[in-house]
């Protein structure tokens, strides 16, 4: 599904207006009747309910006009309240309000501090919230008067609906800078916004509905939009199809390389999630101490011994050995539990500007790069980065916390400067490709926030470039199936109790379901 930022929606609005011929108030109406047919369900019997409607002096606003004007001929108790004065009111809002007017709907303005105690009074009552207060059209933050009005919102614990976006929301960003409606329901107009889909905006829609107003879809597809948010349809179209003539070698050779001593179990998720993600051959290759165990732990991955450390990490004269074991793979998985030391961060830093496959680089890798970026531009083959918001933060030289308030920013940006394929996790993981697209998860939860998930999921990655997924695809597709391989062990488990080998064992369950949707 096609993530829009509030420009792009505007102008798709605009064009079904001037090019299709839709009227702008027709477009109101359909939109209006969409979050009427949401608060139904919420409501049940709707005759002798009370519901506010909270407006803006914007087509948001005139959104709240046609939802309060059904709502009323539906048998609803209905108080408007405006921030502003009818007078400031113009275009398709104007009609609405007017409607409203010649009905004999009283319209309360609350835009200043004596309306406080009728907004009050109306929570009191009411059965419902609608907040049409602000919509795409919002930046930045509420001013006091309206930040009090919607911490009384908040704290009323009457079901809330938002229309198109909670009003205080950056629909760009997923970003609040003061007061924000924390709805229970959104219904967003067209395509979803990028904020409703990301920490914190996320949290503050609520449940999303996301509501057709006949823009045609054909004028959607002619945008070229570049923005996704990961769902099962659009996963299971990315995922390659095996063929009844197929062969192990068409399916991709994969080479990892990881572990060091204490950290075998890395090694061991990596190169399995490889395999369990359909590709047909991989190979580790480990520190030499680490190798006869893997032998006797692995059976369907093959292994490499390397030249090691004194401390059984992956020593710089593995470097030539590595590059011949990468001639014959498709793609490389790099750094899981390869350990910090410097060594091994040296030969990290050896090998990457020599390779000529894609490569998925993670954990230690990732490290061994910190403060050395200038290795990522010497790569010539693709690369997918997938630091955890700790690891992106020392990549990029910033705080942890401006990578978590800025999440979609500071991967799009690290991918565009450095040309790397970003898939930084966290809750709503998000992949920032090389190319300018960006990809928002959907699935996952805190219960895979464990020792070893990450290492699956390189595996997985690496797994799907194998198989022929372009780079960032494979990045993308592998987020969702991890996380949703996690969403089902929570299921069984319970989120607690969910280990990486749990995620390692679904993933086939999950493939399963991806090739019959
Ligand atoms: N024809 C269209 O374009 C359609 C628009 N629709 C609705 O229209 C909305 C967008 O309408 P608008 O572009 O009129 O914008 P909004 O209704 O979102 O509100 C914009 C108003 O808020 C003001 N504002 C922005 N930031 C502010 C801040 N921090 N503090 C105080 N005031 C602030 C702006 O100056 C403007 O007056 C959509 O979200 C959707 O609900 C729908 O009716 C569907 C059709
Ligand atoms: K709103």
């Amino acid at each position: 599904m096609f993530l829009v930022t509030a420009e792009e929606m505007q102008n798709l609005d605009k064009l079904t207006i001037d090019q299709v011929g839709i009227p702008g108030v027709v477009l109101m109406e359909n939109a209006g009747l969409q979050v009427v047919k949401v608060i139904k369900e919420i409501l049940g019997e709707v005759p002798g309910k009370q519901v506010a409607v909270f407006a803006g002096k914007g087509n948001n606003g005139g959104d709240g006009f046609v939802i309060a004007r059904h709502l009323l001929n539906m048998g609803a108790e209905v108080k408007v309240l405006l921030n502003g004065e009818p007078a400031d009111i113009t275009g398709d809002a104007k009609v609405n309000l007017n409607i409203l007017q010649n009905m004999g709907q009283k319209i309360f303005t609350i835009n200043n501090s004596n309306s406080l105690n009728i907004v009050k009074l109306t929570l009191v009552y009411t059965d419902l919230i609608v907040d049409a207060v602000f919509g795409t059209g919002f930046k930045g933050a509420v001013n006091d008067h309206m930040g009090k009005i919607i911490s009384l919102i908040n704290e009323s614990g009457k079901p809330v609906v938002a229309v198109d976006i909670p009003s205080g929301l950056e629909a760009n960003t997923g970003q609040v800078h003061g007061p924000c409606i924390r709805a229970t329901h959104t219904v967003t107009f067209g395509l979803p916004k990028l904020g409703l889909t990301i920490h914190p905006g996320k949290e503050y829609a609520g449940q999303l509905h996301i509501a057709d107003i006949s823009i045609p879809p054909d004028l959607v597809k002619k945008q070229n939009f570049n923005k996704f948010l990961l769902t099962k349809e659009l996963v299971a179209q990315m995922l390659p199809k095996r063929h009844s003539q197929g062969h192990k070698g068409d399916y991709g050779r994969v080479l990892v390389v990881a572990g060091s001593e204490g950290l075998t179990g890395a090694a061991v998720l990596t190169s399995t999630a490889v395999l369990k993600s359909g590709a047909g051959l991989a190979t580790l290759a480990v520190p030499r101490s680490l190798h006869d165990l893997m032998e006797i732990k692995l059976t369907e991955v093959m292994t490499k011994p390397l030249p090691e450390t004194e401390k059984k990490t992956i020593s710089r004269d593995a470097l030539e050995e590595v590059i011949a074991l990468t001639e014959s793979a498709d793609v490389v998985a790099l750094g899981p539990g390869i350990s910090t030391e410097p060594a091994t961060a040296g030969f990290v830093r050896d090998l990457l500007p020599e390779l000529n496959k894609p490569v998925v680089i993670d954990a230690d890798g990732l490290n061994a790069l910190a403060g050395n970026l200038e290795v990522l531009k010497k790569i010539e083959a693709p690369v997918v980065i997938t630091p955890h918001p700790g690891e992106m933060a020392r990549l990029a030289g910033i705080k942890t916390e401006e990578v978590q308030n800025n999440r979609i920013e500071v991967a799009r940006e690290f991918a565009a400067n450095w040309r790397v394929n970003v898939v930084l996790k966290g809750a709503e993981t998000v992949i920032a490709g090389v190319d300018g697209s960006l990809f928002v998860n959907s699935t996952g939860n805190p219960g895979m926030a464990t020792g070893g998930s990450g290492d699956v999921l390189t595996g997985v990655i690496a797994g799907l470039i194998g198989q022929g997924l372009a780079p960032v695809r494979a990045a993308a597709a592998g987020v969702f199936i991890h996380g949703y391989a996690g969403d089902l062990g929570a299921l069984e488990k319970g989120q607690a109790g969910l280990l990486a080998g749990d995620i390692l064992n679904l993933l086939p369950k999950v493939f399963r379901e991806l090739e019959g949707a």
